[in-house]
């Protein structure tokens, strides 16, 4: 069946904005005014706002080729909650700015905003305004997420203390093997278009990359048990230069054990079968949107039957630097291989 196709252009910039924002239905009483207006409006009750916010560029942190335009809706404004929970708040509002060029369809807008109303609807957020314009090449994304936090209980980077056990949520590695998977079969794609791509078995790793979810269910389980993590961040980047960035200021040394990293069995048989280090893939592979934080000892003893969290080292005196120490009985020091938008 041919897909319909319809011009930006018939509907200019207003009748675009009005058409993608037509649904909207406020979900929280803190979203006073939203969209349609110089600015958006918010009370927070005398709660403290959270604010955060993070761009998305075809290219480098997406490719259309293997992206399906919703899941990509649904992750722009995931990546950018998971920032929110990490500083142990509530999103309750986004901002979202899009430039396309004409390449784009009003069906493929529409598809995109599928995704984005998705996850605001299963995170309990609104969307309160954006910009909207064009661009000559490229999809690109921008998210603001605002929430709120009772006031004082946001937890920092920088507040971790020695002796607290170092603690990580879900499972790791899952997404940076999804996208070596699909990379992969893109690239069989390009040589030879008509073989079919061999993605069985393979849903976990897959969906890992392209619909990743932020972890509202820790945080609410944390304040259930009354912990207040002494730091906290999610692991955007990679396990290991998130682990630095709490060490480095909280101005503590840290000890990583590697045999405690969480890693799903399917991510390791995966790994395997590329011929990659499923630690590596832990440390340095990036979007897993897992919650890294560090809490007081006492606490332990509430978060043991919790399967979603990891005990996987401790933070320690700053002369005793940075170290993982491996299965096989070594000790290296822990370096940042994250990430980086700007690596060549
Ligand atoms: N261009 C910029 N101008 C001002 N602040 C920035 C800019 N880019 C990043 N930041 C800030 O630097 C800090 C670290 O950013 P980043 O590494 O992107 O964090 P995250 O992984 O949580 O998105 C954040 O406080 C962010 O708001
Ligand atoms: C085409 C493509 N290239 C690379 C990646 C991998 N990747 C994209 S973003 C990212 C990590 C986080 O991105 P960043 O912009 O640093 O987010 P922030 O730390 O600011 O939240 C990774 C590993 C990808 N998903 N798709
Ligand atoms: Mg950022």
């Amino acid at each position: 069946m041919e897909q319909e196709r319809t011009e930006i252009q018939d509907l200019g910039e207003f009748g675009l904005i009005d058409y993608l924002t037509r649904n909207i239905e406020i979900q929280n009483a803190s979203t006073v005014l939203g969209v349609g207006d110089d600015a958006a409006v918010i009370d927070h009750f005398g709660k403290q706002t959270v604010i955060s916010t993070d761009m998305l560029v075809e290219g480098i942190h997406f490719d259309l080729m293997y992206t399906p335009l919703k899941h990509l809706g649904y992750k722009s404004v995931v990546v950018n909650l998971s920032d929110i929970y990490a500083m142990n708040a509530i999103p309750t509002q986004i901002t979202i700015s899009i430039a396309f060029s004409n390449r784009f369809s009003l069906e493929a807008l529409n598809e995109f905003y599928e995704g984005v109303y998705a996850a605001c609807e299963k995170y309990g957020v609104d969307l309160v305004g954006g910009d909207t314009s064009n661009s000559q090449k490229g999809f690109i994304i921008s998210v603001t997420a605002i929430g709120e936090v009772t006031p004082d209980q946001f937890v920092k980077r920088s507040t971790a203390q020695k002796g607290d056990l170092l603690c990580v949520t879900g499972d790791l590695g899952a997404a940076y093997l999804g996208l070596t998977l699909l990379e992969r079969e893109k690239k069989i794609y390009l040589e030879s278009p008509d073989v079919k791509p061999d993605l069985e078995g393979q849903t976990y790793i897959i969906g890992r990359q392209l619909k990743p979810e932020a972890r509202k269910d820790i945080i609410e389980f944390l304040q259930q048990e009354e912990i207040i993590p002494t730091a906290m961040m999610d692991v955007s980047d990679g396990l290991s230069s998130e682990i630095l960035h709490i060490a480095k200021q909280s101005n503590l040394g840290v000890v990583l054990y590697e045999e405690k990293i969480p890693i799903a069995q399917e991510s390791k048989e995966i790994a395997m079968k590329f011929g990659l280090d499923p630690t590596a893939c832990a440390l340095s592979g990036g979007e897993d949107y897992e919650l890294l934080f560090t809490m007081k000892q006492q606490d332990y003893d509430k978060i043991v039957l919790n399967e979603q969290i990891s005990v996987i080292g401790y933070m320690a005196d700053i002369s005793e630097g940075a170290h993982i120490h491996t299965k096989g009985g070594n000790k290296f020091k822990l370096v940042a291989q994250g990430w980086n938008a700007f690596k060549q």
